[in-house]
């Protein structure tokens, strides 16, 4: 028998208590900032920064990171194509309920195809997915290697890592996206300063 329930017999309830009265109660609005980029970019670091920036503000994030949901939600899962999708439509998936709870829901992995991106983005409402793009030169993660996972995937020992023997699709439409400047990397105080401008500028950080 299958374990699958039919679509048929599921409903949906609604809760008297929406999402707008959350809103207000927290004084901002739910989103997802979903940041993507290659292994070493800054992801993990830009999340933290902005967390942390966020609280300061009195504002309620909180931070999915690709690395901490491989030890739980998504521990059966690895690294083939199939593998990646999956990993993102969980994370899209509870990013949205986040969201929905009236939480800033701060998204860090690599999520390397873009169809999976823009599935994610797809679930909720016009706006409130905001795409960072990490848009670090693959060198430059390389050099850094704060796990010495390129140095063993140039050797071999691993197959299919993202940015040598499997792909990145970087973003064509992204809402934000961090760079050098000047061959410099931006400190990650500025970047979160950039991504909380956004913010502020969108009207995320009031109800
Ligand atoms: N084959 C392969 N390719 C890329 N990354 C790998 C791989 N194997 C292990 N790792 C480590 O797993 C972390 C990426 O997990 P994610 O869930 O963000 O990946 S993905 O979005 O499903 O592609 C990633 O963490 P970050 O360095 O923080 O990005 C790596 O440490
Ligand atoms: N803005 C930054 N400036 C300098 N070093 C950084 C910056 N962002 C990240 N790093 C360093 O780069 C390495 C990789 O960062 P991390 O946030 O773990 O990347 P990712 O989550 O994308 O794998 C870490 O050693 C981190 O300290």
């Amino acid at each position: 028998m299958s374990t699958m329930g039919n679509p048929a017999n599921i409903f949906w309830h609604e809760n008297p208590v929406g999402k707008a009265e959350r809103e207000k109660m927290l004084n901002q609005q739910g989103c997802v900032v979903w940041i993507t980029g290659l292994s070493g970019s800054g992801k993990s670091t830009l999340a933290c920064s902005l967390g942390r920036e966020l609280q300061s503000r009195g504002k309620l994030s909180y931070v999915l990171d690709g690395d901490n949901l491989r030890h739980g939600l998504n521990k059966n899962l690895g690294f083939s194509p199939e593998s990646r999708t999956e990993n993102i439509r969980r994370t899209g998936e509870v990013a949205n309920l986040f969201a929905d709870a009236g939480l800033i829901c701060i998204a860090s992995l690599i999520s390397p195809y873009r169809k999976d991106r823009d599935a994610c983005r797809a679930l909720l409402p016009d706006k409130k997915f905001i795409e960072v793009f990490m848009n670090m030169p693959l060198q430059l993660c390389e050099d850094r290697d704060p796990k010495g996972l390129y140095k063993l995937a140039r050797e071999g020992k691993i197959k299919g890592f993202t940015g040598i023997d499997d792909p990145y699709e970087p973003p064509l439409n992204c809402e934000i996206e961090l760079q050098l400047k000047d061959g410099i990397v931006p400190t990650p105080h500025e970047m979160a300063g950039q991504v909380v401008s956004y913010m502020e500028n969108g009207g995320f950080l009031e109800a």
